[in-house]
Protein backbone atom coordinates (compact mmCIF):
# COMPACT_ATOMS: atom_id res chain seq x y z
CA UNK A 1 0.00 0.00 0.00
CA UNK A 2 1.65 3.44 -0.98
CA UNK A 3 0.68 6.32 1.35
CA UNK A 4 -0.17 9.81 -1.19
CA UNK A 5 0.21 13.11 -0.13
CA UNK A 6 2.32 14.39 3.00
CA UNK A 7 2.97 12.36 6.44
CA UNK A 8 5.66 12.50 8.07
CA UNK A 9 8.21 9.62 8.67
CA UNK A 10 7.56 8.28 12.30
CA UNK A 11 3.60 9.46 12.17
CA UNK A 12 1.26 6.99 14.22
CA UNK A 13 -2.00 6.10 13.86
CA UNK A 14 -3.20 5.00 16.52
CA UNK A 15 -7.54 4.04 17.43
CA UNK A 16 -9.12 2.60 20.68
CA UNK A 17 -11.69 0.89 18.34
CA UNK A 18 -10.32 -0.82 15.57
CA UNK A 19 -13.46 -2.09 13.36
CA UNK A 20 -11.74 -4.11 10.34
CA UNK A 21 -8.74 -4.91 11.70
CA UNK A 22 -6.46 -6.43 9.12
CA UNK A 23 -4.07 -9.36 10.22
CA UNK A 24 -1.17 -11.85 9.14
CA UNK A 25 -2.32 -14.35 5.87
CA UNK A 26 -4.89 -12.56 5.20
CA UNK A 27 -6.92 -13.17 8.69
CA UNK A 28 -8.65 -10.31 10.35
CA UNK A 29 -7.39 -8.72 13.81
CA UNK A 30 -10.32 -8.69 16.38
CA UNK A 31 -9.21 -6.60 19.20
CA UNK A 32 -11.98 -5.42 22.39
CA UNK A 33 -12.45 -1.48 22.03
CA UNK A 34 -10.74 0.71 24.47
CA UNK A 35 -8.64 -2.24 26.13
CA UNK A 36 -5.99 -2.92 23.38
CA UNK A 37 -3.48 -1.23 21.32
CA UNK A 38 -3.84 -1.05 17.59
CA UNK A 39 -1.61 1.38 15.62
CA UNK A 40 0.25 1.68 12.77
CA UNK A 41 3.78 3.01 12.70
CA UNK A 42 4.50 5.21 8.99
CA UNK A 43 9.01 4.87 7.90
CA UNK A 44 10.93 5.63 4.83
CA UNK A 45 13.41 3.19 5.31
CA UNK A 46 15.18 4.06 2.10
CA UNK A 47 18.29 2.88 3.35
CA UNK A 48 17.12 -0.53 3.42
CA UNK A 49 17.27 -2.75 -0.03
CA UNK A 50 14.17 -5.17 -0.85
CA UNK A 51 16.40 -8.13 0.46
CA UNK A 52 16.91 -6.55 3.91
CA UNK A 53 12.94 -5.87 4.47
CA UNK A 54 12.93 -8.76 7.65
CA UNK A 55 15.04 -6.28 9.62
CA UNK A 56 12.35 -4.23 9.57
CA UNK A 57 10.40 -7.43 11.52
CA UNK A 58 13.63 -7.58 13.44
CA UNK A 59 13.55 -4.24 15.02
CA UNK A 60 9.95 -4.49 16.20
CA UNK A 61 9.57 -7.62 17.61
CA UNK A 62 12.94 -6.57 19.57
CA UNK A 63 10.79 -3.14 20.76
CA UNK A 64 7.54 -5.40 21.46
CA UNK A 65 9.92 -7.86 23.90
CA UNK A 66 12.11 -5.22 25.66
CA UNK A 67 8.60 -3.14 26.46
CA UNK A 68 6.82 -6.58 27.77
CA UNK A 69 10.16 -7.78 29.69
CA UNK A 70 10.00 -4.23 31.25
CA UNK A 71 6.97 -4.42 32.83
CA UNK A 72 8.03 -8.26 34.22
CA UNK A 73 11.41 -9.55 33.54
CA UNK A 74 10.10 -12.64 34.69
CA UNK A 75 7.48 -13.27 32.06
CA UNK A 76 8.69 -15.82 29.66
CA UNK A 77 8.78 -13.88 26.57
CA UNK A 78 9.57 -15.12 23.02
CA UNK A 79 9.80 -13.62 19.09
CA UNK A 80 7.86 -16.19 17.77
CA UNK A 81 9.21 -15.83 13.39
CA UNK A 82 8.11 -14.10 11.71
CA UNK A 83 5.51 -11.53 13.22
CA UNK A 84 4.85 -12.44 16.73
CA UNK A 85 5.19 -12.04 19.99
CA UNK A 86 4.60 -14.77 22.47
CA UNK A 87 4.45 -15.14 26.64
CA UNK A 88 5.02 -19.41 27.51
CA UNK A 89 2.98 -20.47 24.63
CA UNK A 90 0.15 -17.57 24.05
CA UNK A 91 0.10 -15.24 21.46
CA UNK A 92 -0.25 -11.46 23.09
CA UNK A 93 1.20 -9.35 20.06
CA UNK A 94 1.17 -9.41 16.55
CA UNK A 95 2.86 -7.52 13.37
CA UNK A 96 1.80 -6.69 9.89
CA UNK A 97 4.55 -4.92 7.71
CA UNK A 98 3.44 -3.70 4.15
CA UNK A 99 6.52 -2.14 2.07
CA UNK A 100 6.38 -0.43 -0.78
CA UNK A 101 9.59 -0.97 -2.99
CA UNK A 102 10.58 1.71 -5.42
CA UNK A 103 13.98 1.80 -7.38
CA UNK A 104 15.74 -0.99 -5.17
CA UNK A 105 14.89 0.63 -1.74
CA UNK A 106 12.25 0.71 0.65
CA UNK A 107 10.23 3.88 0.47
CA UNK A 108 7.51 3.08 2.63
CA UNK A 109 6.79 0.70 5.24
CA UNK A 110 3.51 0.88 7.39
CA UNK A 111 3.96 -1.18 10.16
CA UNK A 112 0.75 -2.54 11.76
CA UNK A 113 0.87 -3.23 15.71
CA UNK A 114 -1.60 -4.95 17.45
CA UNK A 115 -0.62 -6.23 21.66
CA UNK A 116 -3.50 -7.25 23.93
CA UNK A 117 -3.29 -5.00 26.89
CA UNK A 118 -5.92 -5.06 28.98
CA UNK A 119 -8.13 -7.26 27.74
CA UNK A 120 -9.51 -10.41 29.98
CA UNK A 121 -12.42 -12.04 28.65
CA UNK A 122 -13.05 -13.30 25.17
CA UNK A 123 -9.90 -13.69 24.33
CA UNK A 124 -8.84 -17.26 22.02
CA UNK A 125 -7.59 -19.92 23.52
CA UNK A 126 -4.46 -19.06 22.40
CA UNK A 127 -4.21 -15.60 22.95
CA UNK A 128 -2.84 -14.05 26.20
CA UNK A 129 -2.69 -10.02 27.34
CA UNK A 130 -0.68 -7.86 29.53
CA UNK A 131 -3.42 -7.82 32.06
CA UNK A 132 -3.72 -11.58 32.10
CA UNK A 133 -0.10 -12.10 32.92
CA UNK A 134 0.58 -9.38 35.63
CA UNK A 135 -2.79 -9.28 37.02
CA UNK A 136 -2.61 -5.43 36.39
CA UNK A 137 -4.23 -2.66 34.07
CA UNK A 138 -2.31 -0.78 31.86
CA UNK A 139 -2.48 2.93 30.48
CA UNK A 140 -2.26 2.69 26.79
CA UNK A 141 -0.87 5.72 25.97
CA UNK A 142 2.35 4.96 28.35
CA UNK A 143 2.23 1.35 27.04
CA UNK A 144 2.26 3.06 23.81
CA UNK A 145 4.97 5.55 24.07
CA UNK A 146 7.06 3.17 25.15
CA UNK A 147 7.10 1.07 22.02
CA UNK A 148 7.10 3.57 20.09
CA UNK A 149 10.50 4.54 22.24
CA UNK A 150 12.10 1.13 21.65
CA UNK A 151 11.21 1.61 18.04
CA UNK A 152 13.04 4.43 17.80
CA UNK A 153 16.05 3.43 19.44
CA UNK A 154 16.09 -0.18 17.14
CA UNK A 155 15.45 2.05 14.27
CA UNK A 156 18.15 3.87 14.53
CA UNK A 157 20.88 1.06 15.05
CA UNK A 158 19.09 -0.07 12.00
CA UNK A 159 19.78 3.02 9.76
CA UNK A 160 23.42 3.35 11.42
CA UNK A 161 24.08 -0.15 9.52
CA UNK A 162 24.20 -2.22 13.36
CA UNK A 163 22.42 -5.42 12.07
CA UNK A 164 25.08 -7.65 13.77
CA UNK A 165 23.87 -6.66 16.78
CA UNK A 166 20.31 -6.75 16.04
CA UNK A 167 20.56 -9.79 14.44
CA UNK A 168 22.10 -11.56 17.69
CA UNK A 169 19.42 -10.02 19.59
CA UNK A 170 16.90 -11.36 17.97
CA UNK A 171 18.34 -14.53 17.39
CA UNK A 172 18.54 -14.69 21.41
CA UNK A 173 14.80 -14.55 21.66
CA UNK A 174 13.64 -16.73 19.23
CA UNK A 175 10.70 -18.86 20.52
CA UNK A 176 11.68 -22.94 20.79
CA UNK A 177 15.15 -22.11 19.24
CA UNK A 178 17.22 -24.72 19.73
CA UNK A 179 14.09 -27.16 21.01
CA UNK A 180 12.23 -29.90 19.16
CA UNK A 181 8.84 -29.06 17.77
CA UNK A 182 6.55 -30.05 15.32
CA UNK A 183 5.92 -28.27 11.94
CA UNK A 184 4.09 -28.38 9.08
CA UNK A 185 5.43 -27.49 5.13
CA UNK A 186 3.89 -28.18 1.58
CA UNK A 187 5.22 -31.60 1.95
CA UNK A 188 3.83 -32.76 5.43
CA UNK A 189 4.44 -32.50 9.32
CA UNK A 190 7.82 -32.78 10.47
CA UNK A 191 10.28 -32.90 13.88
CA UNK A 192 12.57 -30.12 13.89
CA UNK A 193 14.35 -27.79 15.65
CA UNK A 194 14.90 -24.01 14.92
CA UNK A 195 18.18 -22.97 14.65
CA UNK A 196 17.94 -19.49 13.72
CA UNK A 197 17.10 -17.06 10.80
CA UNK A 198 18.89 -16.13 7.32
CA UNK A 199 20.42 -12.44 6.77
CA UNK A 200 17.22 -12.11 4.72
CA UNK A 201 15.27 -13.42 7.34
CA UNK A 202 14.05 -17.50 6.73
CA UNK A 203 13.98 -19.30 9.13
CA UNK A 204 16.48 -22.29 9.21
CA UNK A 205 15.16 -25.27 10.58
CA UNK A 206 16.92 -28.65 11.28
CA UNK A 207 15.11 -31.47 10.42
CA UNK A 208 15.21 -35.55 11.95
CA UNK A 209 18.19 -35.90 8.92
CA UNK A 210 20.39 -33.35 10.58
CA UNK A 211 19.49 -31.45 7.60
CA UNK A 212 18.78 -27.66 6.95
CA UNK A 213 15.46 -26.25 5.76
CA UNK A 214 15.47 -23.27 4.91
CA UNK A 215 12.06 -21.27 4.48
CA UNK A 216 10.15 -18.05 3.60
CA UNK A 217 7.61 -16.47 5.21
CA UNK A 218 4.32 -18.89 4.84
CA UNK A 219 5.81 -21.17 3.59
CA UNK A 220 6.18 -23.52 7.12
CA UNK A 221 3.96 -23.27 10.08
CA UNK A 222 4.29 -24.27 14.43
CA UNK A 223 1.78 -27.18 14.88
O1 LIG B 1 -0.75 -11.18 14.05
C1 LIG B 1 -1.29 -10.66 13.09
O2 LIG B 1 -2.10 -11.28 12.40
C2 LIG B 1 -0.96 -9.22 12.76
C3 LIG B 1 -1.86 -8.30 13.47
C4 LIG B 1 -1.66 -6.86 13.13
C5 LIG B 1 -2.75 -6.02 13.72
C6 LIG B 1 -2.48 -4.56 13.56
S1 LIG B 1 -3.55 -3.59 14.53
C7 LIG B 1 -3.05 -2.13 13.75
C8 LIG B 1 -2.85 -2.46 12.28
N1 LIG B 1 -4.10 -2.29 11.56
C9 LIG B 1 -4.57 -3.44 11.12
O3 LIG B 1 -5.63 -3.56 10.49
N2 LIG B 1 -3.76 -4.45 11.45
C10 LIG B 1 -2.59 -3.99 12.17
Amino acid sequence: MAVQGSIYEGAVVSTENQTKGKGQRGNTWLSAPGENLTFSIYLKPKFLKPTQQFELNRIVSLALFDVIKSIDNDMKAFIKWPNDLYVKNLKIAGILIENNINYQQISQSIIGIGLNVNQTEKLPSTATSLKVITEKTFALNEVLSSIISRIEHYYLMLRSNDVRVIHQLYEQQLYKKDKVSFFEDSKGKFNGIIRGTSTEGNLHIEDEAEYIRKYQFKEVRFL
